[in-house]
């Protein structure tokens, strides 16, 4: 299994429309679309385009929302986790399962339309990470 680009930087929030006008104000940034709720996942979402990589503002989204305790910890958000993409998301399940890495849920489907699963923080040196199906794989 190879390591592909870094897709997104996880950045979560307690407001989407705050965290904007931080990126309006401070580097004239605009959301590449407006913000969509994927409630299946439990939080609201948000792209801001850098030139090699996105900005995923996250806002919980209803009961029990993964995001609802870091934001509890985190009262400003923060850096809530990383996103690599890979050619081939069985592959890689496989691959993190045969060395025992945590993997926390099913493989669902993500905000880019593809196939998406987190590996464990504790098993990742302290950072939730995401790996995900690279979207010109998907058919
Ligand atoms: C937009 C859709 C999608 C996409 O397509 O891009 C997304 O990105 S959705 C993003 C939100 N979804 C998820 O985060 C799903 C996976 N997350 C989880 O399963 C849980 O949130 C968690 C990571 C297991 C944390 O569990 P939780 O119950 O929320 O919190 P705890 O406080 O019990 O955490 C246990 C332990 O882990 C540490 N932790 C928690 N969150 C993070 C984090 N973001 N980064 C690093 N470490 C984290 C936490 O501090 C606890 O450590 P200890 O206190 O030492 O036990
Ligand atoms: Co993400």
């Amino acid at each position: 299994m190879k390591l592909g680009r870094l897709n997104h930087v996880g950045v979560a929030t307690p407001s989407i429309e705050r965290s904007l006008e931080t990126y309006r104000t401070l580097f004239g940034a605009e959301p590449s679309s407006p913000a969509f709720d994927l409630p299946a996942q439990g939080v609201r979402v948000c792209f801001v385009d850098a030139p090699n990589s996105q900005i995923e503002l996250i806002e919980p989204l209803g009961e029990g929302s993964p995001v609802a305790k870091f934001i509890e910890k985190n009262p400003q958000g923060g850096q809530h986790h990383v996103c690599f993409e890979v050619d081939d998301i069985a592959e890689a399940r496989a691959h993190f399962e045969s060395l025992g890495t945590r993997i926390l849920g099913p493989t669902r489907i993500g905000a880019h339309g593809t196939p998406i699963f987190f590996l464990h923080p504790k098993d990742m040196g302290g950072m939730l990470t995401e790996i995900m199906e690279s979207p010109k794989q998907a058919h």
